[in-house]
């Protein structure tokens, strides 16, 4: 049951310009102790977002003009507010999208850490003063915020996705709209009210929620007073987006999908490896995109890691997420589970071998138990697409070089991950592997201090780090003259 969650939360469906805003069909949540929170946003629209952009671009050159620290400030108290809130916001999150309550606290304190460290960054927006070619000139280059920046988040993280994007464009003195993912609205929202609270000026962080997708999506990318557009999700709607960004030439980063392989080699520590895929595995029941998708085994250390990872496996508790102990929550919707169900089913038909899992928990169930596969080709499917659920398909290799090709053999570039104790070896992998990030001998490598983000199609631009401030500034370059 949602308990002690404020209900004002709960009011309404978007956020714009400090206002809380129905949008034309909206409703409001009037019942917020059921467990569905919320069902299906009839929200904002095209006009709304177009409403939200214009109020974005009178709101930004004030906030800009305010010193670092004073943005700084505002950021931080942003961040305690949200630590202070964190159980209620666990709570909203895990009710919205289904992850246990204690990822989704844990995502809370690492979407707040964006707020954190950019705040941090802020003060740190320093340019150069360069020696000209003449000795009576100077060159300086200083960063400005690049203005607007209009955004889309997934549902899979809808505070984090939002917090790491929001966060790094505050600090920058830009404004920012955000439209979020229909089937998770609350967790913004309660943003939101959070930001208000913690004083982030009226147009500076405007949430949109709603169906029309597509309509807002043309707002977001096109409209002419947006300056950057930033895009969590697919690496297929993210190319649509990408399009309709270079219309008017915007600038642009895209978080996209991934396809991501977890090595083990024979030097690896067996025991470190079977602890690291349960974490690059069944987060959010498998839906990250940095989740381990391709499990390529050394042949030799194959019945050994085998032994050791089913027993751990087969022990997840699946259960909702606020229940105590959970561990696999649902899948998002009946769309995700039937992905999973009809990979397994061809893989299955191909050849690959079912050790545990591999059946929904009955008919109209989102529950999908932790599933171990072997025997997996290349070739086949689940071993081709980000399978987005709880499901270890595992293939064997016989050599450094052909684990290597086996991991590079995808269109995709996010993650990456491997086991070794040789450390020759740790680094002629790491050298070849094609991904934006990699974790060797780690299934967690996410934080605020890194460069997130990817390489191939799962597109560009890195968030977080001493980096992610780039997006979110432009380079002007100054001449003086006559000195
Ligand atoms: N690289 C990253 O950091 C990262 C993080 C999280 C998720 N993802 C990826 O996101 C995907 C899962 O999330 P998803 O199912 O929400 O992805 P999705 O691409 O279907 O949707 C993402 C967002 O785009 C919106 N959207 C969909 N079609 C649109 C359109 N035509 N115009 C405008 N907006 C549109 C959705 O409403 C949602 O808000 C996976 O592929 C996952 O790998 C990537
Ligand atoms: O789904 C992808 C997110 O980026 C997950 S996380 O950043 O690894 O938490």
């Amino acid at each position: 049951m949602l308990t002690n969650v404020d209900a004002s939360l709960l009011k309404t469906c978007s956020f714009i310009n400090g206002q809380w805003q129905a949008g034309p069909d909206s409703f409001a949540v009037t019942n917020p102790a059921t467990q569905q929170v919320l069902l299906d946003v009839h929200g904002a629209n095209a006009d709304m977002a177009e409403v939200a952009v214009v109020a974005a671009a009178a709101a930004q050159a004030a906030w800009a003009a305010q010193p670092a620290q004073q943005r700084a400030s505002v950021l931080l108290r942003w961040q305690q507010l949200l630590l202070q809130h964190k159980a209620d916001l666990a709570l909203l999150l895990t009710l919205e999208q289904g992850k246990p309550l204690t990822e989704a606290a844990a995502e809370i304190e690492y979407g707040a850490s964006y707020l954190q460290w950019f705040a941090e960054e802020a003060k740190r927006l320093y340019g150069d003063l360069i020696p000209a070619p003449a000795s009576d000139k100077r060159i300086l280059v200083q960063r400005q915020p690049v203005g607007v920046v209009t955004a889309i988040t997934p549902w899979n993280f809808p505070n984090a996705m939002m917090m790491r994007k929001a966060a790094a464009a505050l600090a920058a003195g830009c404004s920012f709209v955000v439209k979020v993912a229909q089937q998770t609205p609350l967790s913004a929202l309660a943003c939101a009210e959070l930001a208000q609270q913690a004083g982030v000026p009226s147009g500076i962080f405007n949430v949109l929620v709603g169906t029309d997708a597509q309509g807002m999506g043309e707002v977001l990318t096109q409209h002419p007073k947006v300056n950057k557009f930033s895009f969590t999700g697919s690496t297929a709607v993210g190319k649509k987006l990408l399009q309709q960004c270079a219309t008017g030439v915007k600038r642009v980063s895209m978080e996209l999908g991934g396809n991501a392989p977890f090595i083990v080699f024979a030097k690896a520590d067996i025991e470190q490896a079977v602890t690291g895929l349960l974490a690059a595995k069944f987060r959010n029941a498998g839906q990250t995109c940095v989740c381990a998708n391709r499990i390529l085994v050394e042949e030799s250390v194959l019945p050994d890691f085998l032994a050791m990872l089913l027993p751990k496996v087969k022990a997840l508790k699946m259960a909702a997420g606020e229940q105590e102990g959970a561990q696999i929550g649902p899948l998002i919707d009946e769309k995700a589970i039937q992905k999973v169900e009809q990979l397994i089913e061809k893989a299955l038909a191909a050849g690959a071998v079912l050790h545990c899992g591999g059946q929904r928990q009955a008919a109209d169930s989102l529950f999908y138990p932790a599933t171990v596969l072997t025997d997996v080709r290349a070739d086949m499917e689940i071993a081709q697409q980000e399978i987005f659920g709880p499901v270890v398909a595992i293939s064997s290799f016989n050599s450094e070089a052909q684990a290597i090709q086996l991991a590079n053999a995808t269109e995709y570039g996010l993650a990456g991950y491997f086991y070794s104790q040789d450390l020759a070896q740790v680094f002629r992998v790491a050298d070849a592997l094609q991904f934006g990030m990699l974790g060797i001998n780690e299934g967690i490598i996410s934080n605020a201090a890194a460069p997130f983000g990817g390489i191939k199609q799962s597109g560009y631009g890195r968030e977080g780090s001493k980096y992610g401030l780039d997006d979110y500034t432009d380079l002007k370059y100054l001449y003086l003259g006559g000195l």
